[in-house]
């Protein structure tokens, strides 16, 4: 996530380790706990050795001060020590601290530690705070006992030598159950941990660690959160970021000593507390300022606190809600809701966090708030009262729903994304292979969108995408998923298709067809109508190994099969289908050796100008496979160009036809020819053709003006100004350019005139029935008027009778290629064969 390092300086670090899991603990020879992974974490990226030093927390704290360590994990934050060391400006984490007893000692109020012995850190910010507290409210002969490590304390508290220990939460909620300690409801000071260096030596460590810390705080899936998760500190059910947790804890324990400070002092009555600073109006005061709504309900659920916040949000002043229930406050549901919840927490005693949604006062705002609700207890441990905390995190749920939406939804068209649709497939899949009941998932693929997109712009073929995505959407069934992928392609992921195939099949069929059929209308851009047809692919569940890359990828070629047989049809996949897979799968292997040990070959097949003179010839390559013979190009040609093996083969196929144009330029007979070569897109669009093509030409001493190249139309549906700019390159060394099969794709007349192109060749599928179908004689006339107002020299392939020939002359084209003049075979055949004799 991070492209840039903060300091980038390779160092080693020295940090001082401690005993206290899970936030820092020394295991194995390493740092661990959340410290020790986070500042691992940072190290790999920055460059740092991690040296880790054993240390006392006190020894530690000695160390940094001494410079004998650069850094110390897990310091809370307070205005003398800022006087000592350095802190980082982000907060590590958030905790707060608490006090656990000895079963044996009653412990429920600050009041009881009076003559109590508490086990504490030494040197800890426990220690500090509780001997002020104690002081503050007066309470006497509280001993602390100081220990070098936390476990040591909790030995004292566990064997009774000591009534309690205090310690951080994180600590201390682990360990209490260990060392069978029961919690208390005193919870003290929210602190923020930091790592900390040596005064003035530690800034750009600090400042490296911030860097980091910025940013993967708030960033849901950075390391941060994974370590967090790790050492199970974030709370999965709600999703909510660990922080808020930390946040709302501090806060949660915060209000909870002051509500606890105020009950109790209610209850112990004015008792023997002359000495209590802290009076129930300074109380109030904070819980009234606090930005979060407080209450108080007694077991009647009648409201006996509320705070100012919690005021507003009823719309009624304080003292008109106290005494009231919910019923009074709140529409029948909200209410019904919030005693279910209440009386949970007043009959269990269970401490509840639930996400509420309630309307502001006005009725109009609707916002959301995590409210945590907890028993209130008295001395003998009664529940006689329920205190909720509320805290509004509309906007933080919005923001959540934002990044979600951005994760997993498609922004132009509203749908699941990729993502989305293959973390439900899976899903779908697994319950397939628990319950058997069949599923299906149909990959839709738009036919020839690249047209629209190519002729009327990126804007209009986005407006057609979202329509078509809202008429698909609306055949679908609640409970399916129209995902799209990217581009023009959507997939319905079908689940429960019940547990015959018959049914099922016929069930994805009717769908499928009513996809097709969402498309007969047409749809209506900016400046006009449009019509589209979609493909269809299908493949059910059962028949896929249960992967969803695998189901996927037959769905696919099912579409692919769609589009070979016509478009606008719904293919289901079949065994066939995985049988060209398999053996396309196999000719990729083959073709790995087949370039290694060089078992190709180059035919030639004349090409042919007025009274047959011979004019040049088109390479045309062979694979001679040591078992099967000579395979044709329409066999691997394909497969090299999707697995990207045509780079190497097309290279080969170069340097192998400069090779022959050389030997021919020694030899009178041969010295005028014209040498073709096909190039495939993929090879074109390299970076490197242009100057692989000039290298062949001077490392062979080839000539250019002799060599031409044959693209095809397909290659002018991408970035034309580049191709344009390869060409010229190419162009300006004397090679020639052909755009072959003309006129089975589609080229823009605007395009054409702007291709330095030499030829354009007639596909041999308009020859075949030239003399049969009036629309390809019209055809060929077109492409020969369109090159002479080009003037563009114009071939036609595939001639096989002399009947083709005759009607392609007395149409005005003169240079011919097909097998009436010669099959492609070895260079010396050429003019042994039927060219020159025609
Ligand atoms: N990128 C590269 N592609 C190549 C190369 N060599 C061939 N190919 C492409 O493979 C496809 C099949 O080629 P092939 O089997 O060689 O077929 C060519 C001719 O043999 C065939 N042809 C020629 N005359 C006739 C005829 O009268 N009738 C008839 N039925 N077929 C005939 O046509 C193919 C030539 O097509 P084209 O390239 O479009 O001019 C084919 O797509 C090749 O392009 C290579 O080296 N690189």
């Amino acid at each position: 996530m991070i492209g840039t390092s903060a300091v980038a300086s390779p160092r080693t670090v020295r940090v001082g380790v401690y005993q206290n899991p899970p936030k820092i603990f020394f295991a194995r020879g390493r740092i661990s706990g959340i410290f020790g992974d986070l500042l691992y974490a940072i190290a790999d990226r920055e460059g740092w050795t991690i040296e880790p030093v054993v240390c006392s927390w006190r020894q530690c704290l000695e160390k940094l001060q001494a410079g004998q360590i650069d850094l110390m994990p897990d310091v809370a934050f307070n205005k003398p020590r800022a006087q000592l060391m350095d802190f980082g400006k982000t907060p590590t984490l958030y905790s707060w601290s608490e006090l656990y007893r000895n079963p044996n000692v009653r412990l429920m109020s600050i009041r009881d530690l009076s003559d109590k012995r508490v086990a504490v850190l030494s040197g800890s910010i426990q220690e500090t705070y509780l001997s002020e507290m104690a002081r503050n409210y007066g309470i006497r002969g509280v001993v602390f006992m100081p220990t070098e490590n936390l476990n040591a304390a909790f030995e004292l508290a566990a064997s009774g030598k000591a009534d309690a220990v205090a310690t951080n939460y994180f600590f201390g909620d682990a360990e209490a159950r260990q060392y069978h300690l029961d919690s208390t409801p005193i919870i003290f000071q929210p602190s923020q941990l930091f790592f900390a260096a040596p005064k003035g030596r530690g800034q750009a460590l600090l400042n490296a660690i911030d860097f980091y810390l910025e940013q993967w705080e708030t960033t849901p899936q950075s390391p941060y959160y994974r370590i967090l998760d790790h050492w199970k500190t974030t709370a999965r059910e709600t999703h909510i970021p660990v922080l808020f947790w930390w946040g709302l804890g501090a806060l949660g324990g915060l209000l909870s000593l002051a509500l606890l400070a105020m009950w109790v002092q209610r209850r112990q009555v004015l008792a023997q507390d002359r000495h209590l600073r802290i009076t129930e109006d300074k109380l109030a005061l904070i819980l009234d300022s606090v930005d979060a709504c407080i209450y108080i309900k007694d077991t009647e659920l009648r409201y006996q606190y509320v705070n100012h916040r919690q005021a507003e949000l009823v719309g009624l002043p304080a003292k008109k809600i106290l005494g009231q229930t919910d019923d009074v406050l709140y529409t029948p549901e909200v209410a019904i809701r919030m005693r279910v919840d209440d009386r949970r927490v007043l009959e269990h005693g269970e401490r509840l966090t639930v996400e509420e949604e309630n309307r502001s006062a006005n009725g109009v705002l609707r916002r959301t708030y995590l409210t945590v609700k907890q028993p209130l207890r008295d001395d003998d441990g009664e529940i006689y009262a329920l205190c909720g905390i509320a805290t509004d995190f509309t906007e933080h749920k919005r923001n959540q729903q934002k990044i979600h939406q951005l994760a997993f939804y498609d922004p132009l068209t509203g749908l699941p994304n990729r993502s989305l649709l293959l973390d439900r497939a899976k899903h779908a899949l697994d319950n397939y292979v628990r319950s058997q009941s069949v599923g299906a998932l149909l990959f839709i693929d738009l036919d020839n969108f690249k047209i629209l997109n190519d002729t009327l712009g990126h804007g209009q073929g986005d407006i057609l995408l979202g329509q078509a995505a809202t008429r698909l959407g609306a055949q679908v069934r609640h409970n399916d998923t129209l995902a799209r992928l990217g581009g023009d392609e959507f997939v319905l992921l079908m689940e429960n298709l019940g547990e015959t195939l018959d049914t099922a099949i016929s069930d994805v069929e009717n769908i499928a067809r009513k996809l097709l059929q969402a498309f007969t209308e047409p749809f209506q851009l900016d400046n006009g109508i449009y019509n589209i047809t979609a493909s269809i692919g299908v493949a059910l569940f059962s028949e896929a190994d249960h992967r969803v890359e695998e189901l996927l990828k037959r769905a696919d070629m099912a579409m692919y099969e769609a589009k070979a047989s016509g478009r606008d049809q719904v293919k289901f996949f079949n065994p066939m289908m995985q049988a060209s897979l398999s053996a396309r799968a196999a000719v990729e292997t083959e073709l790995h050796e087949a370039l290694k040990h060089e078992q190709f070959i180059l035919l030639y097949q004349p090409q042919v100008g007025c009274e047959g003179r011979l004019l040049g010839a088109e390479a045309l390559v062979r694979w001679q496979h040591p078992r099967d013979g000579l395979v044709s190009p329409a066999v691997f040609i394909p497969v090299a160009e999707s697995t990207g093996q045509i780079l190497m083969l097309g290279r080969w196929i170069l340097h192998t036809a400069c090779l022959q144009l050389v030997a021919w330029q020694g030899k009178p007979e041969y010295a005028g020819l014209v040498l073709s070569v096909n190039v495939s897109a993929r090879q074109f669009h390299h970076p490197d053709f242009v100057s692989e093509v000039l290298r062949t030409l001077d490392e062979t001493g080839a000539d250019p003006t002799h060599l031409g190249l044959e693209l095809t139309e397909t290659l002018l549906a991408d970035d034309i100004d580049n191709l344009i700019a390869k060409m010229k390159a190419l162009k300006a060394r004397g090679v020639r350019f052909s755009l072959d099969d003309f006129g089975t794709g589609y080229s823009s007349l605007s395009y054409l005139k702007r291709l330095p192109l030499d030829q354009l060749k007639i596909d041999q599928s308009f020859v075949r029935d030239l003399l049969v179908d009036p629309n390809d004689t019209a055809i060929v006339r077109t492409i020969l008027a369109l090159g002479e107002s080009l003037d563009l020299e114009v071939m036609a392939e595939g001639v096989e009778t002399i009947e083709q020939r005759d009607a392609l002359l007395n149409l005005g084209c003169r240079r011919q290629q097909g097998y009436f003049f010669g099959y492609p075979g070895p260079p010396e055949a050429l003019l042994d064969g039927r060219a020159n004799a025609r």
